[in-house]
């Protein structure tokens, strides 16, 4: 692994794993999780959803990349980000400059089963449904491909699994 390049950041579509995986990872190299999302409901003491709501998408987008230019500052991190994160040039300038991209994929079929239940994505609120997912997912895909070191699919794989292919493959 570069040791310049000291952050991993997790980016992908909503329910590709990211905060699952960024967890598996901790298991095995013990450096420190962020959470972005979580993080930035904790400081704005409310969900996503309402932050949407209350101040629009811009705010959020916004927050966003305050939080994600303060990252390369700290120690070796893996950063679960949210996931339009790599939609804007400079968050995705600031990732790649602190750290390694790993794209997490899954298809609209195994993304549909992993979020159907939730309501706190409000861009899918509304939209729960494959053939959205899988609109928006190709309208994001390209952005998503050139923010990347790598690219792991997600489909039919234990975290543990991916979690070792992630490692394996930025240690090349
Ligand atoms: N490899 C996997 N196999 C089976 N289920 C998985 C896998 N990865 C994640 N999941 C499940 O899919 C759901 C979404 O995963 P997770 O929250 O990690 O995605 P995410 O990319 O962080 O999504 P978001 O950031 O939009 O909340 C969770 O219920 C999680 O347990
Ligand atoms: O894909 C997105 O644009 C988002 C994903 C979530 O992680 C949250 O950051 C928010 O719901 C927006
Ligand atoms: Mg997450």
């Amino acid at each position: 692994m570069n040791k310049e390049k000291k952050n991993i950041f997790l980016i992908g579509f909503m329910g590709a794993g990211k905060s699952t995986i960024a967890r598996a990872i901790k298991q095995k190299l013990g450096y420190p999780v962020v959470e972005m999302d979580e993080r930035i409901v904790k400081e704005q003491g409310m969900p996503i959803s309402k932050i949407f709501e209350t101040y629009g998408e811009l705010y959020f987008r916004e927050l966003e990349t305050k939080l994600i230019q303060s990252l390369n500052q700290q120690e070796p991190t893996i950063v679960s980000c949210g996931g339009g994160v790599a939609m804007r040039q400079e968050n995705v300038d600031c990732m790649r400059d602190g750290g390694s991209v790993v794209f997490l994929t899954a298809t609209p079929q195994t993304i549909y089963e992993r979020v159907k239940n939730s309501t706190d994505r409000p861009l899918l609120n509304g939209h729960m449904n494959v053939a959205y997912i899988s609109e928006l997912m190709e309208v994001r895909r390209p952005k998503y491909e050139a923010a990347a070191d790598i690219l792991v699919a997600t489909d039919g794989k234990t975290k543990e699994e991916i979690a070792e292919e992630i490692i394996g493959r930025l240690e090349e």
